[in-house]
């Protein structure tokens, strides 16, 4: 099965949190990429909710029950109380752990599931039992992908920030996509699904899932929502979907 694509609404949002206005709805542009064929919505609530905010959580989970009940909802973030408390009021299919400071601008690298196991363990152990589908944020390293499993998580979701900022530097991005690639062939030997995001785009989308052909998801926002401003949500998802091989 080709990957599937779940579309992060964070960008909506904070184009939204300009002003003190509804537009444009988070929700209401979820609405259209589900129907325009995305298997899912990702969120990245951070705690000063300058992109998505907590009040936005409810609506998408209705959206979700309620007309598209096959698509999944993926909530990310740093796993504090608050967070963990975030996901159990919404009932996520999966929830991502970003190991993301809250004064950074943007995620910008993946755990280091050595040093963190012992924080990151009893917090998988917990997510798991309350059903949750548990990935966590990693660095293209081949080398941490047997903690990661030991950690008790189902997946792993490779960052592809570097690989997305050599756009135009196709060596450069070779070198990257050959790390990702030897990472999620030591993922998924070790019994891990491997999921990816950040900085994905229709361009760079076709090499990934040629190299990582049993990439299970990959969750875009920041790309997608530039490329909906030209060809709209619905258009933007066609293209997405093509790029990973549907
Ligand atoms: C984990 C990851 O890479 C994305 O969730 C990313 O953090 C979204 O970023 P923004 O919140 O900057 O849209
Ligand atoms: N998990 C990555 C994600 O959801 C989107 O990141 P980006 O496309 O906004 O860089």
């Amino acid at each position: 099965m080709p990957t599937k694509l779940s579309v992060n609404l964070n960008a909506v949002a904070l184009l939204r949190n300009r002003r003190d206005l509804p537009w444009p709805s988070v929700t209401g542009l979820g609405r259209i990429a589900l129907a325009a064929g995305a298997h899912g919505l990702t969120v990245h609530p951070r705690p000063d909710e300058r992109h998505t905010r907590h009040s936005d959580l409810p609506e998408l989970r209705a959206l979700i029950d309620d007309e598209f009940p096959k698509a999944e909802f993926n909530i990310e973030g740093y796993p504090t109380e608050d967070f963990l408390a975030l996901v159990e009021k919404h009932q996520p299919e999966q929830v991502t752990l970003v190991p993301d400071d809250p004064a950074q601008a943007t995620s910008d690298h993946g755990w280091n599931f050595v040093e963190q196991a012992a924080f990151l363990a009893p917090v998988v152990k917990r997510l798991k039992k309350g059903g949750f589908r548990v990935s966590l944020f990693a660095d293209p390293d081949p080398a941490g992908v047997t903690a990661a499993r030991d950690i008790g998580a189902d997946r792993i979701e490779l960052y592809t920030g570097p690989y997305g900022g050599y756009h135009s530097d196709s060596e450069k991005a070779g070198k990257e996509l050959e790390k990702l690639g030897k990472t999620a062939d030591a993922a998924i030997a070790a019994g891990l699904e491997v999921n990816a995001g950040h900085d994905l785009v229709v361009a760079n989308l076709p090499p990934l899932v040629k190299r990582i052909p049993k990439l299970a998801e990959v969750s875009i926002g920041h790309g997608l929502t530039a490329d909906a401003l030209q060809y709209g949500m619905a258009g933007t998802v066609a293209r997405f979907l093509k790029a990973c091989g549907w």
